[in-house]
């Protein structure tokens, strides 16, 4: 059995002209949540496609549960759970219907733990009745219930992608709680790609950052933002340019104070002798959050990306 639940070596993948994913190798572990972040057009839903076996490759390999992605056997696919942003579910099915489906073929299949108890946890912060036709459903409502039957089908591997999108602050913390349980309780790995960072924070063990179909970091949250800092200083005169010092991620000018975010700068002294020596008259630095923490990360690539064009 493969140590890696994801293995990915050069993957590419090109839509006429686009390149979706840039030589992308990749690796992740059995068990954990794993939450993929990038800007819009990162390449997050593009992978998971590959990955389910929706596209072909257009170069390099991507193996899941150990195997070759191109040829996912109907029992492989049976150990993979995938929820998309859009909740497609056969509109035309009752509530009560879709569930004993999926109770059945998860019980039969033998691939997955069926648990009664997370669908209906899931599913009790929404007002769906078993008897309402899918079709009949709000769109939050739709993501919840799909969400329920995913997580209680306990698969070992859950992709996720966006689940959280356009759920209210009850149901999202509803599902991120039955999301932990299922990584706990069942040891499901679960990938899921957001551009929520505070829930982020709350539940990810890995954080992977995708920017331009590449692979640009990985690792958990805490050290993530224990390697980026803010500084805030203060130029007497006119502020010079700090763009080109190593590791600065982002620069901003705020209420006459500059407000410097770096990466794997926090040894402290020697940016801070950096600063004095430009003229720098106080610098205070402190740890952010995750959010304010990729957020430079992504727009130093941005900027990046505008000098290179
Ligand atoms: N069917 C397609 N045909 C052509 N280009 C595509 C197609 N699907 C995706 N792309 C392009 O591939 C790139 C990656 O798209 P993808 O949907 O994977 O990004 P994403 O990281 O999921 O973005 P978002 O956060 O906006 O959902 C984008 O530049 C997109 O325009």
């Amino acid at each position: 059995m493969s140590d890696y639940v994801i293995d990915t070596d050069g993957l590419c993948l090109r839509y006429k002209g686009k390149l979706a994913l840039d030589r992308l190798s990749l690796r992740l572990p059995r068990g954990g949540i794993h939450a993929f972040v990038g800007a819009n057009g990162a390449g997050k839903s593009s992978l998971f496609r590959v990955l389910l076996g929706f596209e072909p490759p257009s170069a390099g390999s991507a193996r899941v549960l150990g195997h070759d992605c191109r040829r996912l056997t109907p029992a492989l696919r049976g150990r993979i759970g995938f929820v998309n942003e859009e909740h497609t579910l056969p509109g035309w099915m009752r509530v009560r219907e879709l569930m004993r489906m999926q109770q059945r073929h998860y019980t039969q299949a033998g691939g997955g733990l069926w648990n009664d108890a997370r669908y209906e946890e899931v599913l009790s912060h929404f007002n769906v009745l078993p008897d309402q036709r899918v079709v009949q459903l709000s769109r939050g409502e739709r993501a919840g219930l799909n969400l329920a039957l995913a997580l209680a089908q306990g698969p070992e591997l859950l992709i996720l992608d966006e689940p959280t999108l356009g759920l209210d602050v009850v149901a999202k913390r509803a599902f991120l709680e039955a999301m932990l349980q299922a990584s706990i309780d069942d040891g499901s790995t679960i990938v899921y790609c957001s551009h929520q960072m505070d829930e982020i924070e709350r539940v990810a063990d890995n954080l992977v950052i995708l920017e331009r179909g590449q692979l640009r970091y990985m690792s958990g949250p805490d050290d993530f933002c224990g390697r980026v800092q803010l500084w805030v200083v203060e130029f007497p005169f006119k502020a010079p340019e700090l763009r080109d010092l190593p590791g600065v991620l982002q620069v901003q000018q705020l209420d006459g104070l500059t407000h410097v975010v770096t990466f794997d700068q926090q040894d402290g002294a020697g940016f801070e002798a950096r600063l004095k020596l430009l003229g720098a008259r106080r610098v205070q630095s402190m740890p952010l959050g995750l959010d304010r923490a990729v957020n430079a990360f992504l727009s130093h690539g941005h900027a990046g990306a505008r000098r290179a064009a």
